[in-house]
């Protein structure tokens, strides 16, 4: 059997962005083939660099290193042999459902009587007949999406790239689009060779790939490959299929290196600490789910699958992991296997009183959570026993993005106000000693 035809190489690929800090690297050293007649999935948690990485395959970003290059030749601009779906849909409001599809044919200067003749027929595949005349405001999110599809595969292209088709959709309407999408693949008349779909939910990338790929985070490295020989169509119950979700969430919360992919050119921690402080990012985390979580697994007896956790909760990798990372850091939990199990703090937590786990939590946050204790230090020197939140803001910007250092602050003040470490008083935007409020407000500094 000859080998498949290799559509996309993508090699040595790095991309860096310029921040107030330095360079930040959100893809280091990828490689990737696509080879005709697979459907790859990207999966990894948010901010990961999972678009980056699609947006470099289109050729609609030029990577900082490395090359991609299609049926072997290097991309110098737009890639021909690809087209997009995008999470938003990004329709034209003012055009119609049939003008929304010719306008990838339009981009391609096909001539109109063909144009008119290829979206109907894609239309008509997507099952969206009846609806030509439509506008995008008449319709639903399910079959908006469809006119997103019809649209990207009118141009028959050879790699379909989706970022994140579904996740905009209901649960029952995503469903069925993806079932379809599945049937048109087994049966030939999907209009492609070869799909790419970037995805944070693991269930789906099990469910439609043959290969998912793994990123981690900070920077965007290839963690994993995972091959999914399940037949089509892919029962979600069995214990096959559930076992490669637990192997996915083993990986995403496997060893992390507890290295901030900090610019650069950052040097030294807010106010004065140690480099590691300023390294260790708090997960963005409320002491509220956390608190909830320790409890659940609590009462389900101390452990349970990370699976099950997600689908108790209904929620998303990106609202799971970040608890995860959370109950980790401050030892409360730890992950193993692709279960979620208690430690002995955190079954001491799950069992005190309100009062004793406040104490508790303030003693691990002060241990564990770096920009805690830095904000407790940097309290304790201020005459005013208060200190601006934009102040430490500011600080965290010589390694963060703007919204990351906000959330950062946020993050450590909620963590900070339940251990009952440090108050804040939003109107002014001030961090204070518990106690200290009128001498804020008496200083104004
Ligand atoms: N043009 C840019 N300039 C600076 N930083 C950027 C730029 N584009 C992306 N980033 C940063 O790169 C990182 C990766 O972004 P990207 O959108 O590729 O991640 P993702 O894995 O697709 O995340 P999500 O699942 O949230 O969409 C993020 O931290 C983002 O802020």
């Amino acid at each position: 059997m000859s080998n498949p035809t290799s559509l996309i190489s993508v090699a040595g690929v790095s991309m860096k962005f310029a921040t107030p800090g330095g360079e930040l690297t959100v893809l280091e050293d990828i490689d990737v083939e696509l080879v005709e007649g697979e459907i790859v999935a990207l999966l990894g948690r948010s901010g990961s660099g999972k678009s980056t990485l699609l947006r470099c395959i289109a050729g609609l970003t030029a990577p900082s290193s490395g090359t991609v290059a299609y049926r072997g030749n290097r991309l110098n601009g737009a890639n021909e042999g690809t087209s997009m779906v995008f999470q938003s849909f990004a329709l034209l409001p003012w055009l119609t459902v049939q003008e929304n599809v010719e306008l990838g044919l339009e981009a391609r200067s096909v001539p109109l009587a063909e144009r008119h003749e290829r979206a109907l027929k894609a239309i008509d595949l997507i099952g969206l007949d009846g609806f030509e005349t439509a506008y995008p405001k008449e319709l639903s999110g399910g079959m908006r999406q469809r006119v997103g599809f019809a649209r990207a595969l009118v141009v028959e292209p050879d790699v379909l790239l989706m970022d994140e088709p579904f996740s905009a959709l209901d649960v029952l309407t995503s469903e069925n689009l993806r079932g379809e999408l599945l049937r048109m693949w087994a049966d030939g008349t999907f209009p492609t060779k070869t799909a790419l779909i970037v995805t944070h939910n693991i269930e789906e990338a099990i469910q439609l790939a043959d290969r998912v790929l793994i990123l981690e985070s900070n920077p965007g490295r290839l963690k994993a490959e995972l091959l999914i020989d399940l037949p089509q169509p892919r029962d979600k119950r069995s214990i096959a299929f559930e076992a490669l979700v637990d192997q996915v969430y083993e990986i995403l919360t496997g060893q992390r290196s507890p290295e901030r992919n900090r610019p650069a050119s950052a040097a030294g921690s807010p106010f004065g600490g140690t480099a590691t402080e300023y390294d260790t990012p708090l997960p963005e985390a409320s002491t509220d789910a956390l608190g909830g979580l320790v409890d659940l697994l609590a009462e389900l007896g101390g452990q349970e699958g990370l699976a099950e956790i997600a689908e108790e909760l209904r929620y998303e990798i990106d609202d799971l992991l970040p608890l995860v990372d959370a109950a980790q850091l401050l030892k409360l939990a730890y992950p193993t296997g692709g279960q979620l199990r208690l430690s002995e703090q955190g079954r001491r937590f799950a069992a005190a009183d309100t009062l004793r786990a406040k104490e508790q939590f303030a003693t691990l946050a002060l241990e564990e959570a770096p920009l805690v204790r830095s904000i407790v230090r940097e309290l304790r020197k201020q005459e005013s026993g208060s200190l601006r939140a934009e102040t430490v803001v500011e600080e965290l910007l010589r390694s963060y993005s703007d919204e990351d250092a906000r959330q950062q602050v946020d993050t450590a003040i909620d963590w900070g106000r339940y251990a009952e470490l440090f108050e804040y008083d939003s109107a002014s935007d001030r961090i204070l000693i518990p106690g200290h409020r009128d001498a804020a407000e008496d200083s104004g500094a």
